[in-house]
């Protein structure tokens, strides 16, 4: 949307190369120190300068890129796509205290950067949990408005950079710095990815006996009463014969059919958390609301079958149902609030992956006008007992005792804000890339009848796509 504070200036209308929509771009910049707008006398001010460009595999430009943070985001449609490098402005906050701590600083960072553009990132999941020291780059959230970025939109692609101005800022210094980066933007794309070290070891946090006992203690915490509903997650650590480019991973992702979000953030080289998830979480423009119940499991390696038997053994699953009800519940609950209208499908469907199926149910709401903000929806909604449980304060509270790590960003809300719109995907199906190891996350629903060795292989199901690209030989 437009405002006095903020501008977007297309210096051509042509479908440039990538090389001459940099040289495009930088002319621009050269030319906007003549006319210092009436913008100035606000606060902050954001001027994107956004060329067309020619069709590019925006993974790939990311990867020959050597400015960071490096991030990457694409929606579940595949219709909205972008590659960013850089800092122009960010939000973040790495401090004590609860979740509703958290979305309220993340609240008042929002109101002070007045973002018009999209800032991109994630949160802790937990922001009680105290975090091992592989998480130390990712604080308790980060968002990024990046210096430069390509963008795939509306079936379009775009080089832009943005000038982040704040008061007292000097102009010609800030254009003087945007420029430099954009001379260190590498335009070159043909050096052909790598492919991944070899992997020498897996091993499992915890391994299988403990997960075991734990999901028993869990189900006790059901008999007792206490609660109905507790996901439990693994770690699956991946020890390679050397340092890797975790891009790897996101450039060999193997499934191009898979309705997932593909979200990947490197703040230091080689030090990445990214995420190929089906779920989201909400997206939101004004006060529209789309989210979902997602969770039930079937695997289709499982039952040897397709798509047509995956849904039949799923609808039919009393388990994985009431599994999922919980899931539809509590979202109907928490909206209710801070909803005008819930139009919440009554009918569970089946989402279809290439191994997985899941049940599925699509939710629409009008947010009250009071509640038409980030903060409010992401405290309500985050996290669904798809990725926490019921009651939503007790099983955070277990899952801190019974996981033998921290969630870091796993499971947690990753995407993109701007002022009137965003998106969330819940980042399950996660890694974190720490020098020579690897560190994927993924877990299970657990209910009252809940086998905990099925629960095990269903987990190992969830990490298959990520494992397979560590397989693939040329
Ligand atoms: C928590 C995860 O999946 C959730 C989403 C869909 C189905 C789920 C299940 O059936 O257990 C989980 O609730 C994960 O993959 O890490
Ligand atoms: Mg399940």
């Amino acid at each position: 949307m437009m405002s006095e504070h903020y501008h977007t200036i297309t210096p051509s209308a042509e479908l440039l190369s990538i090389e001459k929509a940099v040289a495009s771009l930088k002319t621009a910049l050269s030319l906007y120190d003549d006319k210092l707008d009436a913008g100035r006398d606000h606060k902050n001010h954001l001027v994107t300068f956004s060329q067309p460009v020619l069709p590019a595999d925006l993974p790939v430009w990311l990867s020959v890129q050597t400015i960071y943070p490096r991030v990457f985001w694409m929606n579940r449609e595949k219709d909205y796509a972008v590659a960013g490098i850089g800092i122009a402005d960010t939000i973040t906050y790495d401090g004590e205290g609860n979740n509703d701590e958290m979305f309220r600083q993340f609240e008042r960072s929002i109101a002070r950067t007045t973002p018009q553009a999209r800032y991109f990132g994630g949160f802790h999941f937990n922001n009680s949990e105290r975090q091992d020291p592989i998480w130390k780059e990712f604080s308790s959230f980060s968002f990024v408005l990046p210096l430069v970025q390509l963008t795939f939109e509306n079936e379009h692609y775009s080089l832009s950079c943005h000038l982040w101005l704040e008061q007292g800022d000097d102009v010609i210094t800030k254009i003087r710095e945007l420029t430099e980066v954009l001379d260190r933007v590498v335009t070159n794309t043909d050096c052909s990815a790598s492919k991944l070290p070899e992997l020498l070891n897996i091993s499992y946090n915890p391994d299988e006996t403990r997960w075991i006992e734990l999901c028993r203690k869990a189900l006790r915490t059901f008999t007792s009463g206490e609660m109905e509903k507790i996901m439990l997650a693994r770690q699956t650590i991946l020890e390679f014969s050397t340092t890797l480019s975790p891009l790897l991973f996101l450039l060999r992702y193997p499934y191009p059919e898979n309705a997932i979000y593909r979200f990947y953030f490197e703040p230091a080289e080689n030090r990445a958390f990214f995420s190929f998830s089906p779920e989201r979480l909400y997206r939101r423009k004004g006060n529209q609301l789309l989210t979902e119940a997602l969770a039930g499991t079937c695997s289709k390696e499982m039952i040897k079958g397709g798509d047509h038997h995956a849904s039949e053994a799923l609808l039919n699953s009393e388990k994985d149902i009431r599994e999922h009800n919980f899931v539809r519940a509590m979202i109907y609950e928490d909206l209710f609030p801070i909803c005008r209208e819930i139009d919440m499908e009554e009918d569970v469907c089946v989402m279809q992956l290439n191994r997985l199926a899941h049940l599925y149910t699509r939710c629409s709401a009008t947010l009250k006008p009071e509640f038409e903000n980030d903060s409010d929806v992401l405290k309500r909604l985050h996290p669904t007992p798809a990725v926490g449980g019921v009651p939503k304060e007790p099983a955070l509270q277990h899952i801190m005792e019974l996981e033998p790590f921290s969630r870091g960003w796993y499971a947690a809300p990753v995407g993109w804000i701007s002022r009137d719109a965003a998106e969330f995907s819940v980042a399950i199906r996660s890694a974190l890339v720490n020098g020579r190891f690897t560190y994927l996350y993924s877990g299970a629903g657990l209910v009252t009848g809940s086998d905990p060795l099925s629960e095990w292989n269903e987990v190992d199901q969830k990490i298959g796509d990520i494992l397979t690209i560590t397989r693939q030989e040329a």
